[in-house]
């Protein structure tokens, strides 16, 4: 049977992923919040304002309604900024039925609770663990519109439902694996966006590989630290949703929280990088709710913080480079 699939956010994430889904095979309905976006999806197939270059297979069809996207659906999908999903879920919750699998593909931690998105899902619906997956993993949504080869990783407690959205997602060149363990998919998916923010701040700054490579290392070790203290498993951290994603963020240009770092890096203020970035940095805003998190959790991540220090405290690149490098030195095994 043709499974049905709700896409709420037609941004780039939705896009593409709605392109995946049609590509398996699912009936997709994709949400969008503005009429005349929908419109111009609906008669030309494509998405003009965010990765124009896709054309829509026929089962792909756009609506601004959230209840006519919700109509039948076997699975909802929730692509829109972290920060502003809680009111969309209070708003429509009544709109899906108890079957349906709500499936987050948002890689932020809320600022305020410091809830990861499953956790938001969960407490605005009242849904129980096995109907609420995510989909996280190295899948920049430009190559994935290429149809460039990727994996990535659903999670959900209940393997029965990993399963359902891993055929639903599955194509010849997305190749979802399946895990249980989802807060530490979650987390993996939202600290290499902290992790790429600093890895940026460097590259703009015209540092080198060893600056990258060493960041993004320490890095891995601060979103396994926050994991295992949150319950996750380290391995999954040292999978496609934690050093996966990592790579791929920390590596590309295409990404907007590289990006928005690298404008930092190259003396931009944090006021003239967010108006250069049109798209959803996620990172900006969960740095500091990954900061509260780890204070919670009392573990530390000095990378973390230098990011909130340039992004939220107006710290300058240099001093916060000079500061890291010089902390006491200590074991690579210490807080492992
Ligand atoms: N773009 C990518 O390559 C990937 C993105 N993600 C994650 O997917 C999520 C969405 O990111 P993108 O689609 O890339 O961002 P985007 O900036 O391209 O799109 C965000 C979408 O959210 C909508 N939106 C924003 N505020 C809203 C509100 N108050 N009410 C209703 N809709 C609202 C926008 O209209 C837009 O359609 C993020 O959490 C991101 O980390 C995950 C994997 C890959
Ligand atoms: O999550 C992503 C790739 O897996 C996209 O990263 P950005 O949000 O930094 O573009």
């Amino acid at each position: 049977m043709t499974c049905r699939v709700a896409v709420y956010g037609a941004g780039s994430w939705g896009t593409a992923f709605s392109l995946v889904l049609a590509d398996a095979g699912c009936e997709v309905t994709l949400w969008g919040r503005r009429a005349e976006l929908v419109d111009a999806i609906n008669s030309t197939g494509s998405n003009p304002d965010y990765l124009p270059q896709v054309k829509f297979p026929a089962q792909v069809r756009a609506t601004t309604n959230p209840a006519e996207a919700a109509r039948g659906a076997d699975i909802a999908v929730f692509a829109v900024s972290a920060q502003k999903v809680r009111p969309l879920l209070e708003q429509w919750r009544p709109l899906w039925e108890p079957r349906t699998v709500l499936l987050s593909l948002m890689k932020g931690a809320e600022l305020g609770t410091g809830l990861l998105m499953s956790e938001v899902i969960a407490e605005t619906t009242g849904a129980r663990p096995d109907r609420i997956a995510v989909v996280s993993g190295p899948n920049l949504s430009a190559e994935v519109v290429d149809r460039m080869p990727a994996a990535s990783v659903v999670a959900c407690a209940d393997e029965s439902t990993a399963a359902v959205v891993q055929t639903a997602c599955h194509t010849s060149y997305f190749r979802p694996y399946t895990n249980t363990d989802v807060v530490g998919c979650e987390l993996g998916g939202v600290v290499k966006n902290v992790i790429a923010l600093a890895v940026g701040v460097t590259d703009g700054m015209g540092l080198g590989d060893n600056t990258k490579a060493s960041l993004m290392t320490r890095g891995l070790a601060e979103a396994t630290r926050l994991g295992v203290a949150m319950g996750a498993d380290p391995m999954t951290l040292g999978g496609l949703a934690g050093m996966g994603d990592l790579v791929a963020t920390c590596s590309s240009k295409l990404s907007r929280n590289h990006s928005f770092g690298a404008r930092l890096g190259r003396g931009l203020t944090v006021e003239e990088a967010q108006a250069a970035t049109t798209q959803t940095a996620e990172g900006v805003a969960s740095c500091r709710a990954v900061q509260e998190l780890a204070e919670r959790h009392g573990v530390e991540m000095p990378i973390t913080h230098a990011v909130v220090d340039m992004v939220h405290n107006g710290r300058e690149p240099q001093d916060v480079v000079r500061e890291l490098m010089s902390r006491a030195a200590t074991s690579e095994s210490v807080g492992r």
